[in-house]
């Protein structure tokens, strides 16, 4: 069984191409069927994880996700847990397998109760209701069942998903239960790790039944991991000089918004940018950061005409004037690699000409939206892109010819070979203002230092939420986390990441 963070590279698959993978199994001869793996390691972790809390309640429910709870509570009652396996369903309508596993339930001398019965002090629950055959919000009698377990506030142990989670979107479907640790078998699947899924899986875990990685069909989605976007990390040669290790422009900073700019830029610098100019528009825009004086600040007209910029960055505090309008315009149809965000979206979004030109761009474009943002890209609200965070970004990135960065809670990484990735760091600290110009900006710099976009972008995803997990770990947050810590601890991590050393 494997923690999230000691994943290697892991294939995350959506509910339709698991089920084909089960299919497939299902064929080869094993000397254990996958349910009966699934409900033993499930068992083994609550041994794991409770082996001085002996009353277990276990929810049932009428698919093979109940399956895998009844076998597991049939392990458990044999080594001596008093379990109440609680079953709502009609047992003549369970699939065979799961079928198979009440009647050795019921052999091995184990009862049903048609609900959960009162008066009974329970240490943990195992949550088998559904798995990933959920498709459409839960009838009342399941809502009840959902719904009462979370009031009991007790240890959940769910069973390859949280039930009443949608598996592929990490949205409820009207509620879902409240886990503690979630055991996932065979592979991930999106919805614990995007959107609400991190809310409601607790500890995530993943038991891969026995089946090698490597036998699994090729995945377009993936967990980002440290190991893999750090692979394209290496220490400056001795005899560096800034010049080499690029430069960043970043167009921004109107009026009321320059500091967007200005945390845009000292991210850039201090992710590594040999040299970072900002073109502000605002009408009285400082000559000098004077916390960061080796930030160059300029007008935005003449940011575009400076020789040697290896990288733009359009969008922080950018506003939508007209002269905004005329500089996206110019930053576009440069043959620079771009990272877009905030109001260099939106008015791509109202700006139809902006965005046929964005598509016809030769070098890399990189785009960064929020869900709001997403969502006036594609003309939808912003609850229907969290519906779906992941189709959502595969078509911006595949409509603008771009990287799309979706981001929010377990952000979203989607490119043109409609590959995509999931974040698995960062944490609420992060939802305060300037965090996403941070990103454009550490973004940029790793492109100016050569990074490909896509291992850039990858990258910066990921040391940005690392920085704050490292932030909240000392204590610095959530409540109250700065963008500016953010960017200095980010600094820390990729030294320390590069060189190996606790800087
Ligand atoms: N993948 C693997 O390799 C392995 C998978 N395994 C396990 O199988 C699980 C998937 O099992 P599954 O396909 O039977 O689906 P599951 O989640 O149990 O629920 C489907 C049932 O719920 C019902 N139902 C749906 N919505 C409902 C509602 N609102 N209200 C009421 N009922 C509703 C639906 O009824 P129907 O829609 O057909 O009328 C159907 O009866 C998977 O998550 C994992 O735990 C392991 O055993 C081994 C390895
Ligand atoms: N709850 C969260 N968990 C993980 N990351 C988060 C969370 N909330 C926000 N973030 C991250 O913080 C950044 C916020 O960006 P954005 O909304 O553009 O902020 P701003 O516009 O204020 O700069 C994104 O990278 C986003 O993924
Ligand atoms: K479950």
């Amino acid at each position: 069984m494997n923690t999230l963070s000691s994943l290697l590279p892991s294939p995350i698959y959506r509910a339709q191409e698991i089920k084909l993978i089960e299919e497939t199994l299902a064929k080869q001869p094993t000397p254990l069927g996958l349910m009966e793996k699934a409900g033993l390691a499930a068992a083994e972790f609550g041994l794991e994880l409770f082996i001085d809390k002996p009353v277990v309640l276990i929810l049932v429910g009428p698919g093979n996700n109940g399956g895998d709870a009844l076998v597991a509570a049939r392990y458990l009652k044999s080594w001596f847990y008093q379990v109440t396996v609680v079953f709502t369903g009609n047992a003549e309508k369970l699939p065979p397998d799961a079928a198979k596993s009440l009647q050795s339930w019921k052999d091995a001398g184990g009862t049903i109760h048609d609900s959960i019965p009162d008066n009974v002090q329970w240490d943990w629950v195992v949550d088998g209701l559904f798995g990933i055959g959920l498709a459409r919000d839960l009838d009342k009698r399941y809502l009840d069942l959902v719904k009462r377990v979370n009031q009991m506030q007790l240890p959940v142990l769910a069973l390859d998903i949280p039930s009443g989670l949608d598996s592929d979107s990490g949205q409820p479907f009207r509620a879902a239960i409240r886990a503690t640790h979630t055991l996932t078998f065979l592979a991930l699947k999106p919805g614990l790790l995007t959107a609400y899924g991190p809310d409601y899986c607790g500890e995530i875990h993943l038991d891969q039944l026995g089946i090698e990685p490597e036998t699994l069909p090729p995945s377009k989605g993936n967990l980002l991991t440290q190991k893999q976007v750090i692979s394209a990390l290496k220490p400056r040669p001795l005899n560096s000089h800034k010049g080499m290790l690029g430069s960043v422009g970043i167009l921004g900073g109107a009026n009321t918004m320059t500091g967007a700019a200005l945390l845009a830029g000292r991210a850039a610098l201090k992710c590594g940018a040999g040299l970072v100019y900002i073109g502000m528009l605002a009408d009285s825009a400082p000559a000098v950061d004077i916390q960061q004086p080796e930030l160059m600040l300029c007008a935005p007209e003449q940011l575009l005409e400076i020789e040697g910029i290896s990288c733009l960055v359009a969008g922080p505090g950018l506003g939508q004037s007209d002269r905004a309008l005329a500089l996206l315009q110019n930053a576009i149809s440069s043959d620079l690699p771009l990272i877009l965000d905030a109001d260099a979206l939106n008015l791509i979004a109202v700006h139809p000409d902006l965005a046929s030109q964005l598509q016809n761009r030769k070098s890399a474009s990189i785009l960064t939206p929020h869900p709001a943002e997403a969502g006036r890209l594609l003309g939808c609200s912003n609850h229907e892109i969290q519906q779906d965070r992941i189709g959502s970004a595969l078509v911006i990135a595949s409509r603008q010819n771009s990287i799309v960065v979706l981001k929010g809670a377990g952000s979203i990484c989607a490119f043109t070979d409609e590959t995509w990735y999931i974040n698995p760091t960062g944490n609420p600290g992060l939802s305060s203002a300037g965090m996403g110009d941070v990103l454009s900006g550490m973004i940029g710099a790793l492109i100016a230092q050569k990074l490909k976009p896509k291992q850039a972008t990858l990258l910066s995803v990921y040391l940005h939420g690392a920085a704050a997990d490292k932030l909240v770990s000392r204590g610095f947050g959530p409540i109250g986390l700065t963008a500016s810590e953010v960017i200095d601890e980010a600094k820390h991590l990729l030294n320390n990441w590069v060189y190996g050393k606790n800087s």
